[in-house]
């Protein structure tokens, strides 16, 4: 589908990467200027802002977030009812789903290289909380952890941004959140459903259902997974140590944990969790506290997408 002439809706959240993106938005002004990129900047203070602001722009006017994983996540609930199509430019701390895609931040070139190309369909999670309305859906584009890794993504707000006047970047910072995680190591029964069939019943510390690849800033949680092949990737560790997990934790950096003999891993449409105690969540990297359970399906192509490798 050919790329609108209409001028690119600029979503810049100046929260995103500790201020990062604030600070880089005139350099990254200057390229979207010498790549002849029409924009037209929209001031927004939230994710709710920036979602109205586009609602009173027309559909085929493409939208450039300029942000990390939580600046897109934001923008979802506006893009699946407008179908309006999604660029973007990684400025945040994680920038994981951009980075799976080989996105680097402050490679303005590449990133806005991308954007004249027709967009192409991503799919998007749909998840509804345990106990919730049935129509009460949110959307994801990356995926969401349950247990030990949206502990760590809670703990992340405690670690320092800066540590003796270095800048500590996404994956540091994860790593420093992790082994503060390690000390309070939760392990509760858990039962996954697949398509409505029973798959995993037992203890486990995490459970990630993934659309894409990595988390955290960089850990390939679910390395086999395709955002475009219209099925969930569900990872997860049944009971491990502190040190089993801590030497796990290196395996999923490289992605090379799936042949660990307490990892499961399996693809479904419709993925259904459920622990016995409600455990940490995060959906795309935003925490949301303490969750009985969820479900899960795929929105097979549901985003038009602009920055695909
Ligand atoms: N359009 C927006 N304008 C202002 N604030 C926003 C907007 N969208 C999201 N936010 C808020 O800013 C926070 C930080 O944004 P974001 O998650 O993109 O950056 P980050 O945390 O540095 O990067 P990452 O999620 O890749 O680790 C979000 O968690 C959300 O609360």
């Amino acid at each position: 589908m050919p790329l609108s002439s209409l001028p690119f809706a600029v979503v810049l959240n100046t929260q995103a990467g500790s201020g990062l993106a604030g600070r880089e938005w005139p350099r990254l002004k200057a390229e979207l200027d010498q790549h002849g990129l029409p924009h037209q900047l929209l001031q927004t203070g939230s994710a709710q802002e920036a979602c109205w602001a586009l609602a009173q722009l027309p559909p085929e006017q493409p939208v450039l977030a300029v942000g990390g994983d939580g600046t897109v996540y934001g923008l979802l609930p506006e893009l699946r009812h407008s179908g309006r199509a999604l660029g973007v430019v990684p400025l945040g701390s994680g920038n994981d789903f951009a980075g799976m895609l080989g996105l680097k931040p402050g490679d303005f070139g590449a990133a806005l290289g991308r954007l004249s190309r027709p967009a192409t369909a991503f799919d998007l999670l749909e998840v509804q909380l345990e106990g919730e309305a049935p129509d009460e859906w949110m959307t994801l584009l990356n995926g969401l952890g349950m247990g030990f890794d949206a502990q760590i993504t809670a703990l992340m707000n405690d670690v320092p941004k800066r540590l003796l006047g270095v800048h500590l970047g996404g994956l540091a910072r994860y790593l420093w959140a992790a082994l503060d995680g390690l000390r309070h190591l939760e392990t509760e029964h858990l039962e996954v459903l697949l398509d409505d069939q029973p798959w995993y019943s037992g203890p486990s510390c995490l459970v990630a259902v993934m659309n894409g690849r990595r988390y955290g800033g960089g850990f390939l949680i679910a390395p086999q997974a395709n955002p475009q092949d219209g099925l969930i990737d569900v990872v997860l560790g049944s009971e491990l140590s502190r040190s089993a997990l801590l030497l796990l934790m290196g395996r999923v950096l490289r992605g090379t944990h799936l042949t660990h003999p307490l990892v499961h891993h399996a693809r479904a449409r419709k993925v259904s969790v459920y622990w016995t105690r409600p455990m940490y969540a995060h959906l795309d990297g935003d925490v949301l506290g303490r969750q009985e359970g969820m479900h899960i399906q795929v929105v097979p192509g549901g985003l038009k997408f602009l920055s695909s490798s």
